[in-house]
């Protein structure tokens, strides 16, 4: 069974159909790669995977997520899914951090959430442990600095290594990444997409990885659905698609990405 399977989902707002007729499907432990330029509807689609779609949307269509249909699901029933089924990164790390909370508390937050889900008790020191190595397990350096320390006090790759350590605190079956560097310098941005890489691969997480970006949805994924205009119009294996694109605008999209390819340098 598929751990995501979107069929024929339609968005529209104020009379305007902004995705249109979009299907695919992620197995367990699949990394797949969702391109497409600027208001291809890539955020609309990944929204609408976790229920959170701006409001006055009209949705058709199915999404299931882990068997779980999300078209029409009520608010309680999507919270049990986002994430433990479901967790997500995005672009700006800062979104998902409270400005106000020190680090260290934040990334207790779902800690504390998945065990109490699970029904089990866990005090205050064992958090403390889990959090710490979830910050190593992102390649925070000066641990014990960084939990002390409120968002703004650390640089933007490291907030989005604390965002990344969040979501993986929920132990999600699919953790959905946003253009997650695109806010990052190139060198920060290759050290979060290696790093990102790696632990999907550890735990055995499935990946919907969202980006403007060929090379870097090769870097990390092994097959990608092509977007235009809120349309699927190619998909396949990310290097195939990547060495032959099969349409004019997936070739546009590899032939403006040359450049960055270059500055990435080699993948690990
Ligand atoms: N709340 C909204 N109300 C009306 N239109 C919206 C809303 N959110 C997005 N759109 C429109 O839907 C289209 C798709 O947006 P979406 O954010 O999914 O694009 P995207 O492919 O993720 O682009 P980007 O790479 O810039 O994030 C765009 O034309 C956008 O302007």
């Amino acid at each position: 069974m598929s751990l995501l399977d979107i069929r024929g989902l339609t968005l529209s707002t104020g009379g305007q159909t902004l995705v249109s007729d979009v299907s695919f499907s992620i197995a367990p432990g699949e990394r797949l790669g969702l391109i497409g330029e600027s208001g291809s509807g890539k955020s609309l689609t990944a929204l609408a995977t976790i229920g959170l779609l701006p409001r006055g949307f009209r949705v058709q269509g199915s999404i299931k997520l882990d068997g779980h249909e999300v078209v029409g699901a009520s608010e309680s029933a999507m919270i049990a899914l986002r994430g433990a089924t479901a967790a997500t990164v995005f672009q700006e790390p800062l979104t998902a951090l409270n400005p106000l909370m020190k680090v260290g508390k934040q990334v207790a937050e779902p800690v504390v959430r998945r065990h109490r889900r699970a029904g089990e008790t866990v005090d205050r020191a064992a958090v403390a442990r889990e959090v710490h190595s979830l910050l190593e397990r992102v390649s925070l350096p000066d641990i014990d600095r960084i939990v002390k320390s409120y968002p703004y006090e650390i640089s933007g790759g490291q907030r989005q290594r604390v965002a990344i350590a969040m979501a993986l605190a929920c132990r999600p079956k699919l953790l959905i990444a946003d253009e997650p560097t695109t806010a990052l310098d190139v060198t920060t941005q290759v050290e979060i997409l290696d790093l990102l890489s790696g632990l999907v691969r550890e735990d055995d997480m499935a990946l919907l990885f969202i980006s403007h970006d060929l090379p870097v949805v090769a870097r990390v994924t092994e097959n990608v659905v092509v977007l235009r205009r809120g349309e699927v119009i190619e998909r396949g294996q990310v290097h195939a698609v990547f060495d032959e694109p099969k349409h004019e605008y997936t070739r546009s999209l590899v032939d403006a990405a040359t450049a960055f390819d270059k500055a990435l340098g080699p993948a690990r």
